[in-house]
């Protein structure tokens, strides 16, 4: 299979056949490359050169454990945005040192957890969550490490939905109340000032909304500076689109260059938060045709994963390439929709593809490696899929298809 490839171009000597991967775990399936997880991050990682940094892969994108494993072992930082997401970061082997903790509604548990844990920092996005873990940190008798993700009110042009840098969202502090929340903190007994941070939203294509929020959380450092509080590291989040069909965002040496460049001869140790561009694309969607079903107005092929497998179709009208996932011959030409079996309208994974379709043909809907397994769900009492990682010419199994009894595991009757 050659479907693991950044911005779709490199080809990957993966050469483990999707039948046998549909004959031995089953579909839906997903399958990840563990040489383009690599290639994807090490290409942050040596953008930096000599630059301090650090790559905190954004844990949202894919949790799956063996994949954060792998990740941990290249020397990756974290991102998460709950206790979940820790904990999983913690069983993969990841170093709590390393790990930042984002997330605009942050539980007293969570923050307990954290601090207990020793974690690189905490992204604090609203006043009274800094008081809280002022608070927590005199309780458990330890310094709480302290970021404030600012909002820069920058558009970044990218959906709405993932567009989390405009004052209208309800992201990060706003950034001309910055200086007087770094002040509070400052004077606070158990909290230590260590950086600043910044999110601006997901899939973005142009480096010039990057740019921009560098520049307003820059003026912000200075300001901090001139008073004295000064920052041990800036973080810039994540947020660098990949290729799904005709974009070209730039590469992760592109977008380092222009933001070191940026910096001037300023020091600090940089940290990013991507998820997408890391895992995006280095997975892949196995799917099998059902049933062929030709109407007067569409022909639909109706494929055995659906919007609880993959949702971003449903939810953005997100654009992914559905492709053979071997080269079968069957058929006549047609254009296609691609639908689930679950009961709603919007279940499609792609709409008028042209294809040739038999029943039981296999299907990779590409570039599903971030937010597809990670926004899975139950719904219509569906199993999640299965999850392999192809390493050269093997295949592992990494997380085994759920059964249907574990999806009522928990429940009771009333007595
Ligand atoms: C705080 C934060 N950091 C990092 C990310 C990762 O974003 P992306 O997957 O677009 O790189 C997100 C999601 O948008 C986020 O909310
Ligand atoms: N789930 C979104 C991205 C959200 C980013 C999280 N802040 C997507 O699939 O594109």
């Amino acid at each position: 299979m050659d479907f693991f490839s950044y911005r779709q171009q490199a080809l990957f000597a993966e050469d483990v056949a999707a039948s046998s991967i549909a004959a031995d775990y089953g579909t839906p399936c997903y399958v990840y490359s563990r040489a383009a997880l690599e290639q994807h991050w090490q290409a942050f990682d040596r953008a930096f050169g000599a630059h301090p940094h650090l790559i905190c892969y954004a844990v949202k994108a894919n949790s799956n454990i063996a994949l954060l494993n792998l990740l941990a072992r290249l020397g990756s930082g974290f991102d998460i945005v709950s206790l979940g997401e820790m904990q999983r970061v913690l069983a993969a082997g990841g170093r709590p040192g390393d790990i930042v903790f984002s997330g605009v509604g942050k539980r007293e548990d969570e923050i307990l957890a954290a601090l207990k844990a020793g974690i690189r920092c905490f992204n604090v996005e609203v006043s009274g969550e800094l008081d809280r873990i002022n608070e927590l940190a005199g309780q458990v008798g330890v310094l709480a490490p302290v970021s404030f993700r600012v909002n820069p009110d920058v558009d970044a042009k990218t959906h709405p939905y993932i567009s989390t840098g405009l004052k209208e969202n309800k992201f990060g502090i706003d950034i001309d109340s910055a200086i007087h929340e770094y002040r509070r903190a400052a004077a606070m007994p158990n909290i230590k000032v260590v950086g600043i941070d910044c999110h601006i939203g997901s899939q973005l294509t142009g480096l010039n909304p990057f740019l921009d929020a560098l520049d307003r959380v820059l003026a912000v450092v200075d300001l901090l500076a001139a008073e004295g509080i000064k920052l041990q590291h800036l973080d810039l989040g994540g947020g660098l689109g990949i290729r799904y069909r005709d974009e070209f965002p730039p590469s992760p040496e592109e977008y380092v260059a222009a933001l070191l460049q940026r910096l001037g001869g300023r020091d600090f140790e940089i940290l990013l938060e991507p998820g997408r561009a890391i895992v995006g694309n280095a997975g892949i969607l196995l799917t099998k045709v059902e049933y062929l079903k030709p109407t007067a107005n569409k022909n639909f092929a109706i494929v055995d994963a659906a919007m609880n497998d993959l949702l971003r179709p449903a939810l953005y009208s997100a654009w992914q390439d559905i492709v053979p996932a071997e080269l079968a011959d069957s058929g006549q030409e047609l254009e296609w929709d691609i639908v689930g079996p679950v009961c709603e309208t919007g279940d499609f994974l792609g709409k008028g593809r042209l294809l040739k379709l038999a029943p039981g043909d296999l299907l990779a809907v590409r570039s599903a490696g971030a937010y597809g397994f990670s926004m899975s769900s139950n719904y219509n009492s569906r199993p999640r899929a299965a999850e392999v990682i192809v390493d050269g010419n093997s295949c592992h199994l990494v997380r085994e298809r759920e059964t249907v009894q574990q999806l009522w595991a928990g429940e009771r009757l009333l007595p």
